[in-house]
């Protein structure tokens, strides 16, 4: 069985996979890595499973990852976060000697004093922290780079800055997921390896132009004592002004009958579009 991880080895998402096979039960599974997350996700079929990354404690929800998950049949199994942290490195000695600074997209906007406070840099935007640091390595005088500062120690280059996220405490939530799609039958039946799970899912209204669309769709969760912790917005994109829900809900393994029941009530009315139901 394989894992699909955004590669080379060493990225945060590298780090987040092997936390997650720490606490699960796989057997013999094999790293799969890839240069970008889009590879990422065309890469699991069958049994495998895949890793991307949703949140960032800084820098908000990966915008491609849940677009994805809009249209996607996945199954999310589980989740796992870990810390993040930066390192800017440099192969000259002074912050004012760099010319370019290579740095991975959700990075940017977690380093963005940093980023700001050298208007003259070129700004190179890679698809992983690792590529980072290898098109740094291969790199000519006058480049720099931000990357986990876990990889930091290795190297030996004159200028080196330790956390240089705009804040020290720092994290990004990322989830594992199978090709086949939620089957909200077959998960209701699911057993729970712990008391607390989360369920997430989209939900679309066939439009968004009645007062209290939104209100609505809550007072499902609301009326069920279902405890809402995520919700974000997305253009449904085959009509401008037309959004579809983002949800996440989080609750224990008594919940289970009641979530799913309200789930099924939520589908006569909307388009509901159920990504999991995994331990937490
Ligand atoms: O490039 C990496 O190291 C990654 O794992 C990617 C990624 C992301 O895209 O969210 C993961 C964690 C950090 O927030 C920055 C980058």
């Amino acid at each position: 069985m394989k894992f699909s991880v955004l590669g080379p080895a060493g990225t945060f998402a590298d780090a987040a996979a092997k936390a997650y096979l720490k606490a699960q039960p796989f057997s013999d599974i094999s790293f799969d890595y890839h240069p970008t997350f889009d590879q990422v996700y065309q890469a699991v079929s069958g049994d495998d499973i895949g890793l991307l990354p949703l949140e960032n404690q800084l820098d908000g929800y990966v915008s491609a990852t849940l677009q994805r998950l809009q249209s996607a049949d996945v199954t999310e199994i589980g989740e796992m976060t870990i810390p993040v942290d930066f390192g800017l490195v440099a192969n000259v000695t002074e912050l004012n000697q760099i010319k370019r600074i290579y740095v991975q997209f959700k990075t940017e906007g977690q380093c963005q004093q940093l980023l700001t406070s050298m208007p003259d840099v070129q700004i190179i935007t890679t698809s992983s922290n690792m590529i980072s640091l290898e098109k740094f390595q291969n790199g000519e005088l006058g480049d720099a780079a931000i990357i986990p500062q876990s990889q930091m120690a290795d190297l030996s280059v004159p200028l080196m800055m330790n956390n240089v996220a705009d804040q020290d405490d720092n994290s990004t939530r990322f989830i594992i997921f199978k090709s086949q799609a939620a089957d909200l039958e077959a998960l209701s039946q699911q057993h729970l390896a712990t008391d607390q799970f989360k369920a997430p899912l989209f939900v679309t209204p066939s439009s968004n132009d009645h007062p209290g669309t939104l209100y609505d769709i809550l007072g499902y969760l609301a009326d069920n004592q279902l405890n809402l912790v995520t919700i974000m917005s997305l253009p449904v994109k085959t009509q401008l002004g037309v959004y579809s829900f983002y949800l996440e809900i989080s609750g224990t393994r008594e919940q289970q009958a009641v979530l799913f029941k309200t789930l099924r009530k939520m589908t006569a009315k909307y388009h509901v579009h159920l990504l999991g139901y995994y331990a937490v």
